[in-house]
């Protein structure tokens, strides 16, 4: 059959001819123009994944997680600036981070594609202007700020407290199960930020199971977030269908569903009682979203339920893993190697004679190794192991390859992109970086011989100079950096260290056993495998396999 027999033998032949010929000169043109004559075409990778978005999906979505690790592969191939899609460059150079995310009020968006996954566009952390960012979060900081988060310790410690209570109860049946520590510790933070911004505990903490259901579905929607970037056709609809379908469709997102709507429901519960005497009076203390009711900052268009809901969904789900997922850790590390515990523990009972005494977070961040090992423990943690994308909108950004001295012009609109994973596992900042090791956040020598020999060198050294723990902490960039800083840092940071202290002022290992210890904390078919990141799903996730870090206690 010839080309003039296939166009006569039917009335739409010439039409689908031409489409074809249009669609493929139109992928052609695309090709090339992805290959030649994008401005970032200059930049190296490998050529597939300048063409195309294949390239990503593959490794993100077939084989699950798996782009961040390719990307670190990549870097070894082709240097320290590379392309890594058809728009996004990723550098692999740690020291280009303050450039990135400068505390400087440069101008730093995001990239539709990065804000996608959280399928919250109506959040802060979703908003790409710069702009529009800044007044979002500047109504959001004094709520979370280090003093609110000081003042409002009590209704940390109160969750602290229960969640002792429930492990010692845990140690009394030695019949019981082990426990995976995710779930008592994501019960924790989940109580916290509930408690913490909306006035609201579910007492996930007092429940058998820990609540396990609702940090499951927190996983899973983690899981969906890589789906949702991709093909962000799944999230318009579900959302478009009712919701009695959409559980159907998708019963994972059941407890997701679930928290949006409590939330829409407490926003409009509070809406309800503004101007009139109740406001606030039905709660124990102001909650965020009476904040940002009545801020000054804010216009009505961005006190709507819909967009406070997205701030509170953020809120919720970044409140709780993260922490909860280096808590988990903290236990797992302290016990595997004796020494850091036994060296955490002696500091502790030293400083705090009295276990059941406050433990204000101020004093806390004053013990030289409990602050090393919560270092520690966050640079295993990880935090968001996912890449974190900026556009520069009206800069051209240049990037010096330090081995061979070329200048990389990076021009205004491009997104660029750092991994924080890349950089806390560089063994040449961080030997061994695999290992858990809190000393090498701690100067050689005594605290006190350190003391003397910081004064001294702050004598006889320019002032700019840092020293080696000093440059070490500038790379520990677990909660981002510049205006997009993480907003819950001080919350999760006085989450870490009451636990911390709280624990294991009073737990003991099997072969460390002291005076007024509750009880004892061994690991039960654990090891390291089960601590490490094999996917990332922007938060980082063990082997599928993997049965949690188990532990079991045992009362005195
Ligand atoms: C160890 C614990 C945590 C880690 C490692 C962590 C990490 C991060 C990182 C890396 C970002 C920046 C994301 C970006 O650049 O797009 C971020 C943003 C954010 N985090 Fe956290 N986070 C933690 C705990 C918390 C807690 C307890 C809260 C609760 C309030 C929270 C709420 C947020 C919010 C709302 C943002 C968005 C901020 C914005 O875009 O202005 N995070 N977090």
């Amino acid at each position: 059959m010839t080309v003039a027999d296939i166009l006569s033998s039917s009335p739409y032949a010439h039409l689908v001819v031409a489409i074809s010929l249009i669609v493929t000169v139109y992928a052609l043109y695309g090709a090339v123009w992805r290959l030649y004559l994008s401005p970032i075409s200059h930049v190296p990778g490998p050529k597939l994944a300048a063409l195309t978005w294949w390239y990503e999906f593959y490794y993100d979505i077939i084989l699950g997680g798996q782009y961040t690790f390719k990307i670190i592969e990549l870097h070894r191939t082709y240097g320290p600036i590379i392309r890594i899609n058809p728009y996004e460059i990723h550098i692999g150079d740690p020291e280009f981070h303050s450039e990135l995310y400068p505390t400087s009020n440069r101008r730093r968006d995001k990239w539709r594609f990065y804000t996608k996954q959280f399928g919250a566009d109506e959040s802060s952390i979703c908003t790409t202007d710069h702009e529009h960012h800044k007044a979002r979060r500047a109504a959001l900081n004094p709520f979370f700020s280090l003093q609110t988060v000081r003042a409002l310790q009590p209704v940390v410690e109160e969750r602290v407290d229960t969640l002792m209570a429930r492990l010692h109860e845990y140690g009394k049946n030695p019949g019981t199960q082990p426990l995976d520590m995710m779930y008592p510790f994501s019960a924790f933070t989940y109580d916290v930020i509930n408690e913490y911004s909306f006035a609201r505990s579910y007492h996930l903490l007092e429940k058998p199971d820990f609540g396990k259901e609702v940090t499951d579905s927190l996983l899973t929607g983690t899981f969906y977030g890589k789906w949702i970037q991709h093909v962000g056709i799944i999230i318009k609809l579900i959302n478009a269908l009712p919701e009695t379908i959409s559980v159907r469709v998708a019963p994972a997102l059941r407890g997701f569903f679930k928290l949006k709507n409590d939330i829409l429901h407490q926003i409009a519960e509070i809406q309800a009682t503004s101007n009139t005497d109740k406001w606030e009076l039905d709660v124990s203390h102001p909650t965020l979203f009476h904040e940002l009711l009545s801020s000054k900052i804010l216009p009505p268009a961005e006190k709507t339920a819909q967009r406070l809901s997205h701030e509170g969904q953020i809120i919720v789900q970044g409140g709780t893993l993260t922490t909860s997922w280096a808590l988990t850790l903290a236990t797992f590390h302290l016990l595997d190697r004796p020494i850091t515990l036994r060296l955490l523990r002696d500091e502790l009972i030293a400083k705090i004679p009295d276990s059941n005494a406050p433990m204000p977070v101020a004093e806390l961040q004053q013990f030289p190794y409990l602050n090393a090992v919560v270092k520690e423990v966050l640079r295993h943690a990880i935090g968001t192991s996912g890449r974190l994308t900026r556009v520069c909108p009206d800069e051209t950004l240049t990037y010096t390859n330090p081995d061979t001295d070329i200048t990389t012009a990076i021009p205004p609109g491009v997104p660029v992109s750092m991994t924080t994973y890349k950089t806390i596992t560089d063994p040449d900042l961080f030997p061994h970086p695999h290992e858990f090791r809190p000393e090498r956040w701690l100067a050689p020598g005594t605290q006190e011989e350190q003391e003397q020999e910081d004064h001294e060198q702050e004598q006889e050294q320019e002032p700019e100079q840092e020293s080696e723990q000093q440059r070490l902490e500038r790379f520990l960039t677990i909660f981002g950096g510049g205006s997009r800083i993480c907003l819950g840092m001080p919350l999760a940071m006085a989450e870490l260290f009451i636990v911390i202290a709280k624990m294991w002022r009073v737990w003991g290992a099997p072969d460390d056993q002291r005076k007024g210890d509750v009880g004892v904390v061994r690991v039960y078919e654990t090891t390291t495998r089960d601590a490490m990141m094999v996917a990332d799903w922007f938060v980082p996730m063990p082997a599928r396999e993997s049965e949690g870090i188990r532990v079991t206690f045992e009362s005195k």
